[in-house]
């Protein structure tokens, strides 16, 4: 079951106000990272609408994952996830009335909604305040054309409930998911087992998060499912019965930005174990982005190690596909020798918080010369000094915030506790890391 800790709401949740500690030398560090977000989402999913059962061994259990635990318990899966390290699912036949509590996470709020159109009776949808505001309207009006019938309020947000029929007939749908990839996400994770599966073209501006999708194609061919993505923009899903399976999920490697920021800023080195050899997951671009400003990676069977150099170079670099790591990059663009811009990130506005005005926001508060752009920052570093730093509820605000900690005595996160979305350890795996002593090699 989902435990009261991992699943608190903002507002039932005190604010846990943090200063970042302040490295005192460089940090030489090994950081064992919880399951990767993306993966267990998508894992949990595919479970509850596959033949067989399913297990997956070292989860993330954060509020994000619990949260979609308990949406899929709530809609008749039965989803056991006492064991930390070993979650069992049996899919049952899905069933309404239900409710389900997205909390802010996007994925939840993106890929159970097509799964309710599948379940017996009606299933309603709300969470966090800021969730009513992300967008789900592209994914409103594709699950309608489908066939399915949704309630949802004005401007197609959140709350909303899907009345459920058993079934969906499924075909070709147009879509915009210009705002999230989440949007297309979803709507193939439970398509298999719509009449005629789905046919998903992409109308608009880019998609962001190319690797999320190619993450969606490779886990659902996993179970079996028959999908053509040959087509840019374009996602096929055939109807049929998936596979229930046993998944390995791999270490949250967007989670390891902070971490392996540490060794840049600190010029220490710092070792994430199971980094995986080949991935789907963003994150994995970190070894390249960080290496551009100053890092040096080592892909080895102990896991990536990053090394700091004692440099710290600014960025110029599209993050359009990766842009979750925006946050923490930027935090380390403020503490850099020369200036950055994270390019192509529009849609970030619409994650968490407004990321691109939060980040203008902060950095700018602590000293920093920033430059908003619809779609983009312009981080040119000056001297920083410590002070307040708003987390808006945002996970990644704050490891951003913990970066800078680092180097810039007094940083005053209003609240870390918002780490708890993915990785409720951060405060403690964050402050073991910065007191580990240099080891000489
Ligand atoms: O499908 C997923 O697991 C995710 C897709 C991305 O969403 P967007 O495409 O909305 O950025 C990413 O930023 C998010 O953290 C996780
Ligand atoms: C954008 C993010 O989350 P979500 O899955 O809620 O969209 C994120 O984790 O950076």
């Amino acid at each position: 079951m989902a435990d009261s800790n991992s699943t608190a709401t903002r507002s039932s949740r005190q604010a846990q106000p943090w200063t970042a500690p302040t490295a005192a030398g460089p940090v030489t560090a090994t950081v064992r990272l919880p399951g990767s977000k993306s993966m267990t989402a998508r894992a949990l999913v595919l479970a509850a609408v596959s033949a067989g059962s399913s297990t997956l061994r070292a989860p993330l259990r954060a509020r994000d994952t619990m949260l979609m635990a308990a949406g899929l318990q709530a809609m008749g899966a039965t989803v056991s996830t006492g064991d930390d390290d070993l979650w069992v699912i049996r899919p049952q036949p899905l069933r309404g009335p239900a409710s389900v509590d997205v909390g802010l996470a996007g994925t939840v709020m993106r890929f159970l909604p097509p799964v309710a159109a599948l379940a017996d009776g009606p299933v309603t949808f709300d969470g966090d305040p800021r969730a009513r505001l992300r967008p789900m309207a592209p994914l409103i009006d594709a699950l309608g054309r489908l066939g399915v019938d949704i309630d949802a309020a004005p401007g197609g947000r959140l709350p909303m409930t899907v009345r459920g029929a058993g079934r969906v007939t499924g075909g070709e749908v147009t879509i915009d998911a210009s705002s999230s990839s989440q949007l297309v996400s979803g709507l193939l994770l439970a398509a298999a087992t719509f009449d005629r599966g789905v046919v998903v073209r992409h109308v608009g501006p880019p998609v962001p998060s190319a690797p999320h999708l190619e993450m969606t194609v490779q886990m659902l061919r996993a179970v079996g499912a028959g999908v053509d993505n040959s087509t840019p923009d374009v996602w096929a899903v055939q109807p049929g019965r998936l596979a229930g399976r046993a998944w390995d999920i791999e270490p949250d490697l967007s989670g390891a930005a902070p971490f392996l920021a540490a060794a840049l800023v600190t010029g220490g080195a710092v070792t994430v174990p199971g980094w995986p050899r080949t991935t789907t997951q963003a994150g994995d671009r970190l070894r390249e982005l960080l290496s551009e400003m100053g890092g040096e990676p080592t892909l080895s069977t102990e896991g990536l190690t990053m090394r700091g150099t004692g440099a710290v170079h600014g960025l110029d670099a599209d993050l359009s596909d990766v842009s979750e790591l925006t946050p923490v990059l930027a935090g380390l663009a403020a503490l850099a020798d020369s200036p950055s811009r994270l390019r192509g990130i529009g849609h970030i506005r619409g994650h968490e918080t407004d990321r691109i005005a939060a980040l203008a926001r902060e950095l700018t508060r602590l000293g920093a010369d920033v430059v908003e752009h619809p779609d983009a920052l312009e981080i040119r570093p000056r001297p920083l000094t410590g002070g307040a730093f708003e987390t808006y509820d945002d996970h990644r605000m704050a490891h951003a915030g913990a970066v800078i900690g680092l180097a810039v005595p007094g940083v005053a996160l209003s609240d870390v506790g918002c780490t708890s979305k993915t990785m409720p350890q951060f405060p403690a795996l964050w402050s073991a890391m910065v007191s580990q002593p240099e080891v000489e090699h």
